[in-house]
């Protein structure tokens, strides 16, 4: 359920409070979607901001313009645990770049929950975390001014030389069990894919199987994955890599809180 719908919004502080705490933009229980956990009943923490900004993104309040409630970690696990769920998905914006979201993640194991953390790769943690669920983010994905949702195009620059950050990549991959979750547009993304994914089994002992590699088809709607879902099945089949549904858009389209 989105805070601006929660009970905890009207609890929740519209600046820092002193103690420990995150921008959140929502806080749900609902089906993982993407990935090698989908379908398993997941409570999600979205925290809002984010280092980089994707045309296409599909969490627009936590990126472009993003807009939060502050919860002080103690509120957001005592909202986790209201919910009859063990696996946590800790997503965003880019939770990462957040110092408190490892003090959150530190909570979490301590009471048992297995943690996906949703993560677009540019920033390396020490935190426990069971699923890091990395999306390095693709030149297909830069907001040029023709694709910049807001019309200004002044993301471009900085998105580029931000979105791939092979030492981070490199250290995730190191730390934690990992799916490398690629947005696809199209067949012309497959060459990038193909490109850094080798820059990482060179830069890393750790072994990266190809069915860690997940395509996942663009779209923020059922609309719009009917016209890329099959494209990407076909190049995963085509490439030997692993495709991933977006499960909770085709069962419930762009809903917030799902
Ligand atoms: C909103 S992001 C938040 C986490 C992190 N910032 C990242 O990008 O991985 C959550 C997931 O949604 C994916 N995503 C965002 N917009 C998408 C879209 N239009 N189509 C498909 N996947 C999308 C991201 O690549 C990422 O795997
Ligand atoms: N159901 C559901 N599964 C998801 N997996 C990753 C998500 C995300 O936004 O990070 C997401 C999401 O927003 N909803
Ligand atoms: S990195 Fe993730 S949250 Fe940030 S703009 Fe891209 S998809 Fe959205
Ligand atoms: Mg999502």
């Amino acid at each position: 359920m989105p805070v601006d719908a929660d009970p905890v919004a009207e609890r929740a502080a519209e600046t820092p409070p002193e103690a420990d705490a995150l921008p959140i933009n929502e806080l749900f229980h609902s089906l993982q979607g993407e990935g090698k956990l989908a379908g398993v009943p997941s409570v999600f923490v979205r925290t809002s901001g984010c280092n980089l900004r994707c045309w296409f993104c599909d969490s627009y309040h936590t990126s472009w313009e993003p807009s939060h409630a502050w919860l002080t970690i103690d509120e957001i696990v005592a909202e986790i645990e209201g919910y009859d769920a063990d696996h946590v998905v800790v997503t965003g914006g880019e939770p990462l770049i957040h110092e408190e979201t490892v003090d959150l993640l530190e909570r979490l194991d301590e009471r048992g929950y297995h943690t996906t953390v949703e993560t677009n790769g540019t920033v390396a943690v020490d935190a426990p975390i069971d699923l890091a669920s990395v999306s390095p983010k693709l030149a297909s994905s830069t907001p040029t001014p023709e694709r910049d949702p807001t019309g200004e195009g002044d993301w471009e620059q900085r998105h580029e030389q931000r979105r791939l950050d092979h030492e981070a990549l490199a250290t995730l991959v190191e730390r934690y069990p990992t799916q490398l979750k690629f947005v696809v547009t199209g067949p012309d993304d497959v060459a990038e894919i193909d490109r850094t994914v080798e820059e990482l089994r060179e830069r890393t002992e750790t072994t990266i199987d190809d069915a860690d590699v997940l395509l996942m088809p663009e779209g923020q709607t059922r609309s719009d994955l009917d016209e890329t879902r099959g494209v990407v099945a076909d190049l995963a089949l085509e490439h030997g890599y692993r495709y991933t549904p977006r499960l909770h858009v085709d069962l419930w389209n762009d809903a917030p809180g799902t």
